[in-house]
């Protein structure tokens, strides 16, 4: 999975779906270029009669041929909705280097028979255009294999064939400048998409994570409430939800104050987070109330898991900095998912068998 360094790790794996989506994007689009390419490079050959490799048919064929078939293959796979998606990018470096083959094989031609500036000028053009698309996907390390390894193969050829090395850099100058303007062009682009990602990401996570505790807030655990009934109606599998309460809370805020109670909240985040499984989703539903959603679980499970977490609380004092540390526990109530109701009448039953457990003592847990 690629992403570049400063992208965080917990963007990463969202990093990696936007660039697949990207990747595949660009190797629709370049197939599509490379075929119409050589559709008009190989209809002009037909019409007038003549080519630029038309001493060497074999090689006219194998100059030519490869690009075609690739761009063939990629679009019949993309089309013909081949699964995964991990293919893309290999498929989109076949399709740029078999490009490149084509066109560094052509220029060696061009070279040796003194070809028209403008048809150099044309394909160096498409060059710098493959290397723009290279760039802006991985930064200017994108372009190192399909571009620096053709351009090094082509100055090698030409090296070995015996042209003089100034010749050959004052011919290729043209080149060398197209490229650099697309790859700075480019590169600002690449930087400012990953700035752009980056800030989107950031909104995103200011939208969804309580920021006291860093648990998903109200909104987020809506969202998950909502697609956890789809999941149902499409699977039929159950699921519970865990409405926490801290006991006498106030208590806290009063005798050690409102910082005091901050850390007892983010201790009972972590502890939260520590005992439920990692399918499982915990919110922070209002100010010392927690929503846990509990997917694939039924009353048995779910009283299990809550008494659990019951004991989590009771078990440890919290810290709360100089004072010694305070004994916090909770009450919970629990509410099964019936198969009909709404996300909000399903939290208001929990809500009910937790006034439930308050009216009953507190420090237990009641199922709807
Ligand atoms: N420190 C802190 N306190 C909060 C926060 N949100 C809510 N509270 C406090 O939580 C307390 C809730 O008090 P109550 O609703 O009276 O309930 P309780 O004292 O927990 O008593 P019971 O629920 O009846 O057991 C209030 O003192 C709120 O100020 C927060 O983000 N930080």
């Amino acid at each position: 999975m690629f992403a570049p360094a400063n992208i965080p790790q917990r963007f990463r794996d969202a990093y990696a779906r936007s660039e697949q989506g990207l990747i595949r994007d660009v190797m629709v689009k370049g197939a599509w270029v490379v075929l119409f390419v050589s559709a008009i490079t190989n209809g002009s050959v037909l019409i007038r009669g003549r080519s630029l490799i038309e001493a060497d048919p074999t090689w006219g064929l194998a100059l030519r041929l490869p690009p075609l078939v690739v761009s063939i293959l990629a679009l019949a796979m993309h089309y013909g909705r081949f699964p995964g998606s991990s293919w893309s990018m290999p498929m989109l470096r076949l399709i740029s280097l078999s490009a490149m083959w084509s066109i560094f094989g052509s220029l060696v031609f061009a070279y040796d028979q003194g070809g028209s500036a403008f048809r150099m000028m044309t394909e160096l053009a498409i060059l710098s255009i493959f290397c723009a698309a290279l760039v802006s996907l991985r930064g200017v390390r994108g372009c190192v294999i399909p571009l620096f390894l053709p351009l090094s193969t082509f100055v090698v050829v030409m090296l070995y064939q015996g042209h003089p090395p100034l010749e050959l850099l004052l011919k290729l100058l043209s080149f060398i400048s197209a490229t650099v303007i697309a790859v700075l062009v480019t590169h600002v682009l690449y930087h400012r998409r990953i700035a752009e990602f980056l800030a989107r990401q950031k909104l995103n996570e200011m939208s969804t994570i309580d920021s006291l505790t860093g648990l998903m807030n109200r909104r987020a655990m809506t969202e998950r409430l909502d697609s956890e009934r789809a999941r149902y109606h499409r699977l039929s599998h159950s699921f519970a939800v865990v409405l926490l309460d801290l006991d006498h809370f106030k208590r806290v805020n009063d005798n050690f104050g409102h910082q005091a109670g901050d850390r007892v909240l983010r201790e009972v985040a972590n502890r939260l987070k520590l005992h439920t499984r990692q399918q499982d989703c915990v919110g922070r539903w209002g100010g010392e109330e927690f929503l846990m959603l509990l997917p694939d679980t039924g009353e048995q499970g779910a009283m299990t898991a809550a008494e659990k977490l019951r004991t989590a609380l009771q078990q440890h004092p919290f810290e709360i900095g100089d004072a010694p540390p305070v004994s916090q526990t909770g009450s919970f109530g629990i509410a099964i998912y019936d198969g009909r109701e709404s996300a909000s009448r399903l939290v208001a039953r929990a809500d009910q068998a937790l006034y439930m457990a308050k009216e009953c003592g507190r420090n237990r847990v009641v199922v709807a």
